[in-house]
């Protein structure tokens, strides 16, 4: 449902409701008012299962990521940029299609990976370009759309990806309305700040935007960003897609939420 307000949050499975098991986080999503939900992994389940999830749960899902390695592995970032993973990256992408095709779920997130040390930049970056370029084709007729997102260098250090400016770049190159940008306020503010600014400017290229405050990667409200101002002129510019609520709960999610009824009285989507 979209509201007279504009504004529509899905709940990060992954990060909001931590208190229960994954499978009991579709119902707690709902029961906190929300209507969908988006979470990196879907792939250590089937999809009849998460659609099962989904569906008893009253809920839709709007985000997944493309697979990723084990963590602390050179791959637990993503494949995209990495000139020796292209066969693992497209089968990743092949992956995250089927499960979005059976999910119903519109968009995909192709996380860009972190460079090596001995790849120079311009070659990761040239591999990441052709990369998404060819998982755009492939997502055209799946009918999902990709999302690309700036990741700040603080939390995931050498991430291949890490402003705006270099994500709506590479939209630009791969010249394809199936690949838009997911605009991380938090990880912007982290990296370059001047938020509304980035967000108006690129507003044309966003498909997606995810929350959490800065510099603490909480609930809205719990550190240094202007919310008021921002979803103002998000609501204002008219923006139409999704807001992940993607941060880390300071307490329990439900006792945090009195935020988002200040910005979604209507429901949560
Ligand atoms: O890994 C992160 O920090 C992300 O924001 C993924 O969406």
């Amino acid at each position: 449902m979209t509201t007279d307000h504009g504004l529509r949050f899905c709940a990060n499975l992954g990060w909001l409701f931590g208190e229960v098991p994954f499978e009991e986080r579709f119902d707690a999503a709902a029961e906190a008012g929300f209507s969908a939900v988006e979470y990196a992994s879907p792939y250590g389940r089937s999809p009849v299962e998460l659609r099962r999830r989904l569906k008893d749960a009253g809920l839709r899902q709007v985000l997944i990521n493309s697979p990723v390695g084990p963590p602390g592995t050179p791959t637990a970032a993503g494949t995209a940029c990495l000139p020796d993973q292209v066969g693992e990256f497209r089968d990743g992408v092949t992956r995250a299609l089927d499960y979005a095709v059976e999910l119903e779920c519109p968009l995909v997130h192709l996380r860009a990976g972190v460079r090596p040390a001995d790849v120079p930049r311009d070659t990761a970056f040239s591999r990441y370009v052709a990369n998404v370029a060819w998982a755009g084709q492939l997502a055209s007729g799946a009918g999902v759309r990709l999302v690309i997102e700036a990741v700040n260098a603080r939390d995931v250090p050498g991430y291949l990806l890490q402003t705006q400016e270099q994500a709506a770049g590479v939209v630009a190159a791969v010249g394809s309305d199936q690949v838009g940008m997911l605009f991380d306020i938090y990880h912007c503010q982290v990296s370059q700040g001047d938020l509304t600014t980035r967000l108006e400017e690129f507003l044309p290229s966003i498909a997606h935007i995810q929350v959490a405050d800065a510099p603490g990667r909480a609930e809205p409200g719990t550190g240094e960003i202007a919310w008021d101002f921002v979803f103002d002129r998000l609501r204002a510019r008219g923006y139409p897609g999704w807001i992940g609520c993607e941060y880390r709960p300071a307490n329990r999610t439900a006792d945090g939420l009195g935020w988002l009824t200040r910005y979604a009285p209507e429901g949560n989507g």
